[in-house]
């Protein structure tokens, strides 16, 4: 059996358009990638493809060794993939423990959560809807997290936050990633703090994967960024 996740030659798109161009990638158990790439490259269509979200035209996505493209969104929740959306998806009406428990499989439990995000257990009782920026986030990773993922993807998840926050972000996925069972998809149109997280990057532009390698090359060498897709580095 082959661990991991393996996208083969896959084509997607959403109804009858086509985004993602004959993606090849794969993922071992403790890979930390990050994907990066233009607005509209095809980065969240990725993540989607993966969790069954966008419609596959071609190719084939195995886990472990069976292929799961004929697999619902929530099946393949359970099989280890969890999505962390850009969009943030939490109940706004529910407080911040209802929404962890809601999604809670398996033996995640609500101290594991909150000794990740002590600021959620002070906030409790209070419903999403009331939540910070910075909070709701917290609570949407820490929902992910509920449902026990083996590969964690993770969408633009510093997108407009606080400098404060985004560092006490990445020092979670740091935790998360340390014991190196887990691995961690990071999505980012600004490079810089994903690159410095992961051990391996694609470039995408178009669909397409456009470059693949060693994260710290790409630091190292900014000009390879600006080549294939046209981004500088922030810092
Ligand atoms: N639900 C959808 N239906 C149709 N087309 C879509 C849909 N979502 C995205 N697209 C299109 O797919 C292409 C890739 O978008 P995608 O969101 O995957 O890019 P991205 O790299 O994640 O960009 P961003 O940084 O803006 O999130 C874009 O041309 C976009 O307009």
């Amino acid at each position: 059996m082959t661990d991991g996740l393996i996208l083969s030659n896959v084509t997607a798109g959403y109804g009858p358009t086509y985004v993602l161009d004959r993606v090849n990638l794969s993922l071992l158990p403790g890979d930390r990638l990050a994907v990066i790439g233009r607005n509209g490259a095809g980065k969240t269509t990725l993540l989607s493809t993966i969790m069954g979200l966008a419609k596959l035209h071609n190719g084939s996505i195995q886990l472990h060794g069976k292929p799961i493209q004929a697999l619902s969104p929530h099946q393949r929740s359970s099989l280890g993939l969890g999505l962390v959306p850009q969009t943030r998806d939490i109940f706004r009406s529910l407080t911040v423990e209802e929404n962890l428990l809601a999604v809670k499989r398996g033996t995640a439990t609500l101290d594991e959560a909150y000794s990740m995000f002590p600021r959620l257990k002070e906030r409790r009782k209070n419903g999403g809807g009331q939540l910070s920026g910075g909070e709701q986030q917290m609570l949407s990773i820490a929902r992910t997290l509920m449902t026990g993922p083996e590969i964690l993807l993770l969408d633009e998840p510093l997108e407009g936050l606080a400098p404060v926050i985004c560092e006490q972000l990445m020092q979670v996925f740091e935790n998360i990633a340390s014991d190196g069972r887990r691995s961690v998809v990071f999505v980012e149109q600004h490079a810089t703090a994903a690159l410095r997280f992961a051990d391996r990057a694609i470039l995408m532009a178009n669909g397409a994967i456009v470059h693949e390698g060693p994260a710290a090359d790409l630091l190292a060498r900014p000009d390879l960024l600006n080549r294939h897709i046209g981004v500088a580095l922030s810092t």
